[in-house]
């Protein structure tokens, strides 16, 4: 039997939460312990802001957004070991983690023809991952939305201090990234995660099958830890019935 386009025999990790959490770190480190593929959509987001940005599209005019989103060329490569994202063929790893991207995502991430165009991408990448055994996928919706039936669901989350924290410390020597205080780091992640829990279509949420783990104050490696014992319980439940 197949469910959502994958053969059942696939893993499926979906791993939401609000920024900062340590959703990709954790992600990535989970794919690669287990051998899956490794999907950023935060990032799928960030490059379609990019594109608006640099073509200049308003991104303040849903409308515009909308008649624009179909445009871009997105490819998300999937290894968890270089994980790689391009827009009309040119590398966007760089720019997409400006704070000018920052602070217009979660309004071009808002609009609904935004999100069916980035779902349907990220449904392709899930069904493709099938042949390597499956993927971790992380974001604000994947469990909610985008794969409701995933193997396994995590929802990570930590104090907005702690997030804060973690972010401006690894800002510092990004190019174009800037300096922020923890202060306004931690304002500007709480204004995001506001925006994003608070739009119409697809807002960030803890689907009711997810399992909440609070990273606060467990270390990455403790984190990874317990997802992957999450995994194995899950693949045990699978073949006990
Ligand atoms: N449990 C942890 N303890 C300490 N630092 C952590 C932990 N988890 C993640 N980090 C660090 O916190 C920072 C943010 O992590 P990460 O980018 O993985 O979060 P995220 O949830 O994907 O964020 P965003 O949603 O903004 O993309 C990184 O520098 C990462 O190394
Ligand atoms: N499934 C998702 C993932 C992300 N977003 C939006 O993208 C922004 C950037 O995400 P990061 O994980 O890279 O910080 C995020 O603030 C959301 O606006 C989303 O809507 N759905």
């Amino acid at each position: 039997m197949e469910t959502a386009g994958r053969p059942q025999d696939a893993v499926v990790v979906a791993i939401d939460g609000p920024s900062g959490t340590g959703k990709s770190s954790t992600s990535r480190a989970v794919a690669t312990k287990l051998g899956l593929r490794f999907l950023d959509t935060g990032a799928q987001y960030r490059a379609m802001t990019w594109w608006m940005l640099t073509n200049e599209v308003d991104v303040d005019d849903a409308a515009a957004v909308a008649l624009a989103s179909d445009k871009p060329v997105l490819v998300s490569g999937t290894d968890p070991l270089n994980p790689t994202i391009t827009v009309d063929g040119v590398d966007a790893s760089g720019p997409i983690r400006t704070q000018e991207v920052t602070a217009a995502v979660s309004a071009v991430s808002a609009v609904p023809e935004v999100r069916a165009r980035l779902v349907e991408l990220q449904r392709t990448a899930c069904a493709e991952s099938a042949a390597a055994g499956g993927i971790v996928v992380e974001g604000r919706d994947i469990g909610t939305t985008v794969l409701p039936d995933a193997t396994l669901k995590v929802y990570l989350t930590a104090s907005a201090q702690a997030r804060a924290a973690r972010r401006s410390g690894e800002l510092k020597g990004v190019p174009g990234a800037g300096q922020m205080s923890v202060e306004a780091t931690r304002e500007a992640l709480v204004r995001r995660d506001a925006a994003d829990s608070g739009r119409k279509t697809s807002p960030l949420a803890k689907a009711d099958d997810a399992i909440e783990v609070d990273t606060t104050e467990l270390s990455l490696e403790q984190v990874i830890e317990a997802i992957v014992t999450l995994v194995d319980e899950k693949l045990k439940e699978r073949t006990t019935g």
